[in-house]
């Protein structure tokens, strides 16, 4: 049947759910670059900033939506270069908690070959929108931490 076929090829997710191991929410710490982030998207949020006392307010919010929230602060400067950089810092928090955390790398590498899609309805950059037209640049960024953690079990 092909609805079966297509759940075989098909890993999906969002983001922002603090259930899924493999969301920016969910609540896995790792340590990288000198301090303890509770989750990816404290890291992600705290990198948009050069104020180290800001970094600093955020890495500690309560919350990873708490952390989304302070990121999108107008009250506080973006780095310039922070669209050009910001896939590449959720790259990296994300391979260090998959290498921190062996059930959250066993579930991504479990994935296989599936094509995994961030079903965001309203984010058209890291989620796929409402009409599936988004650039999903999530579930691709984790399609491309899978290939890593892949090679490297190779070596
Ligand atoms: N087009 C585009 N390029 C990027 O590199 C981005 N990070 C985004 N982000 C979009 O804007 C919303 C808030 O920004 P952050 O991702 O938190 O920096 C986000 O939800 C995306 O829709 N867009």
């Amino acid at each position: 049947m092909l609805f079966n076929e297509k759940e075989k090829t098909l890993f999906t997710l969002t983001r922002d759910d603090p259930s899924n191991p493999l969301a920016s929410y969910a609540k896995s710490g790792f340590e990288l670059d000198g301090y303890e982030w509770p989750s990816v998207e404290h890291y992600y949020q705290a990198m948009k900033f050069d104020d180290a006392e800001y970094r600093e307010q955020i890495r500690l919010a309560a919350h990873p939506a708490d952390a989304a929230k302070l990121g999108k602060s107008r009250r506080h400067q973006k780095r310039k270069d922070w669209k050009k950089n910001s896939v590449t810092y959720m790259t990296r928090a994300t391979y260090i908690k998959a290498r921190s955390h062996a059930d959250v790398a066993q579930m991504l590498l479990n994935s296989g070959d599936m094509e995994i899609k961030d079903l965001s309805q309203y984010d058209y950059f890291w989620g796929s929108g409402r009409d599936l037209r988004g650039e999903n640049a999530f579930g691709k960024m984790l399609m491309g931490v899978r290939q890593k953690l892949r090679k490297e079990l190779e070596k």
